[in-house]
């Protein structure tokens, strides 16, 4: 084991192959190490052994005067040769026991890890530290491997505990991909990784340096958003007694700044509830628009206030993968609504590829799309609709599958609970007419988008979260807020049934007062 700290933040690997043309390697490796490197790998995959020691001993003077430790990609003879301060091993390469044997005592030896299995062989043969990959597809290295992705990392991850060991993810890693691998990447027992590895982002710029900067802005932005009040977890919450008033309060806050904030928020929609979703949201106080063409989601991105993304009649998912790329990479809440996904594979698959390309703020669904997303059994789908007796524990169902897609999570029903993987809260207000129209779940995702885009503040320069602002009290806002609508108009004297209740419903949004809202609402604590 070694006895130093090592910092696994900003692990640059080395390629000479991918210096832009007139780049000097050791020109372009010490403005990376200005750029705030914490690590350096030599990885010469073309190189005979005289030229691979040569630029290896030159790149360990050049680091040991950064006080930046120096691994060597393979060869333990290399690594051994220059007293480098450890060795890189893939899982074809020499085993880590045998390498551990060869090398001085306190080495650092990492393995390369492409899944669970891997990572628990590497625990168990005393690696110090796993690199996880790839996490998306590189030009630089042909892999043989399958994609990894950031929803992958966590199980492999969940391997770790326990142990001193180490993890950084490799692959595809950019300034534009970083906080997206960083904030997805972590086991449920929020164990995260320790850093980032990267090839060409740094390599093949012109500016290394800066290249490096911005990572390493990302990296450290991200640690402080942790430990901040910006993002998921409500911090600093007072005892339990006062945060049912004080939430309450909040949500009737929240009505209110929907109605003067106005936000506009873009709506991928199905064509069920398109119109009723568009009006809907207007009813709030805040303005649709219904877009689904890929070619208009990077201008859409930059003016709307949030995104809803709703697969219920699937056609094309383009757009669909640009526009919560957009939303992310402008800081904005990006709403999920899974709706139907247990009716085909297709649907299922869709899903995949749309959460590994972008870090939803809250995915919302009945119990049958849920326990699809979830891979549980308990719960089962017919079209999209959910039937069965549900989940036994809803309220533990929500807190961990928040966790595991590390955003918050709304379970609708009879009750509805919200979790941000820490507090659950149960909503119990609503009425069965709600059920008996077409397209309220998707109402529902539309009025999230609505209150999130209300609820979400500024991000501030470097932003370290993929949004900022209470989205757990959004969401719950949201819901809860939709519920009282619905009872006011099934309570009302020309409501006769389905027909006459959508239109009493969306009225009654549009009249509903903060002083009702408040003497109405029933949630708790869980
Ligand atoms: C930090 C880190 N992680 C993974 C790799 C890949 O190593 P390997 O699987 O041995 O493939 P090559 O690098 O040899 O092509 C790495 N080098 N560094
Ligand atoms: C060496 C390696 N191992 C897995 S992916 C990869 C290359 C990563 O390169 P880049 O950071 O340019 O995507």
């Amino acid at each position: 084991m070694p006895t130093r700290t090592v910092d696994y933040s900003l692990y640059l690997v080395t390629s000479r192959a991918l210096l832009p043309p007139g780049q000097d390697y050791l020109e372009s490796l010490e403005a990376s190490l200005q750029g705030g490197v914490t690590l350096v790998q030599v990885r010469e995959k073309d190189a005979g052994t005289k030229e691979f020691l040569d630029i290896a001993r030159k790149s360990k003077d050049l680091c040991a005067r950064y006080g930046v430790p120096l691994i060597v990609n393979d060869r333990v003879d290399i690594a051994l040769a220059i007293e480098a301060d450890g060795v890189h091993v893939g899982q074809e390469d020499m085993p880590i026991q045998i390498v551990r044997s060869i090398l001085p005592p306190g080495s650092i030896i990492g393995v390369s890890c492409n899944n669970v299995e891997q990572a628990r062989q590497a625990v168990e043969s005393g690696a110090d530290y796993i690199g996880i990959g790839a996490i998306y597809p590189t030009a630089t290295k042909e892999l043989t491997q399958p994609i990894v992705t950031v929803r992958g990392v966590g199980a492999i991850l969940s391997q770790l505990d326990g142990s001193n060991v180490k993890a950084v993810a490799i692959g595809g890693i950019n300034s534009t991909t970083v906080l997206r691998v960083l904030h997805g990447a972590v086991s449920t027992s929020c164990r995260a990784l320790d850093g980032v590895a990267v090839v060409s982002d740094i390599v093949a710029s012109d500016r290394p340096e800066e290249a490096a900067g911005r990572l390493m802005q990302v990296l450290r932005a991200f640690r402080e958003g942790t430990s901040s009040r910006c993002g998921l977890a409500l911090e600093n919450r007072p005892p339990t007694d006062t945060r049912k008033t004080l939430l309450i309060d909040q949500i009737a806050s929240l009505l209110e700044t929907v109605r003067s904030r106005k936000p506009l928020v873009h709506q991928i929609t199905n064509v069920v509830a398109a119109t009723q979703s568009a009006n809907v949201t207007l009813a709030w106080g805040a303005s649709p628009i219904m877009a689904t063409a890929p070619e208009e989601m990077p201008d859409l991105a930059n003016v709307c206030d949030s995104l809803l993304v709703n697969i219920g009649t699937l056609r094309q998912t383009e757009g669909m993968l640009i526009a919560g790329r957009r939303y992310n990479a402008t800081y904005k809440p990006v709403v999920f609504d899974p709706v139907g996904v247990g009716a085909s594979q297709y649907r299922k698959g869709v899903m995949n590829d749309l959460l590994n390309a972008w870090a939803p703020t809250v995915i919302k669904g009945n119990a049958g799309e849920l326990a699809v997303l979830a891979g549980s059994d308990e719960a089962k789908s017919r079209g999209v609709d959910s039937f069965g007796a549900g989940f036994k524990d809803p309220a533990s169902f929500v807190r961990s599958l928040a966790r595991k897609e590390r955003c918050v999570i709304a379970l609708t029903g009879p009750k509805d609970y919200v979790s941000d993987g820490d507090v659950v809260v149960e909503l119990s207000n609503g009425h069965p007419l709600l059920g008996e129209i077409t397209g309220s779940g998707c109402i529902g995702g539309s009025s999230i988008a609505a209150f999130c885009a209300a609820a979400s503040t500024d991000p501030g320069p470097v932003p370290g979260r993929p949004v900022c602002g209470d989205m757990l009290l959004a969401t719950v806002a949201a819901i809860t807020s939709l519920n009282v609508a619905g009872e006011l108009a099934a309570a009302r004297a020309d409501v006769a049934g389905p027909g006459s209740f959508l239109p009493a419903l969306i009225d009654e949004i549009s009249l509903l007062r903060p002083d009702v809202l408040k003497s109405r609402l029933r949630l708790d604590f869980i």
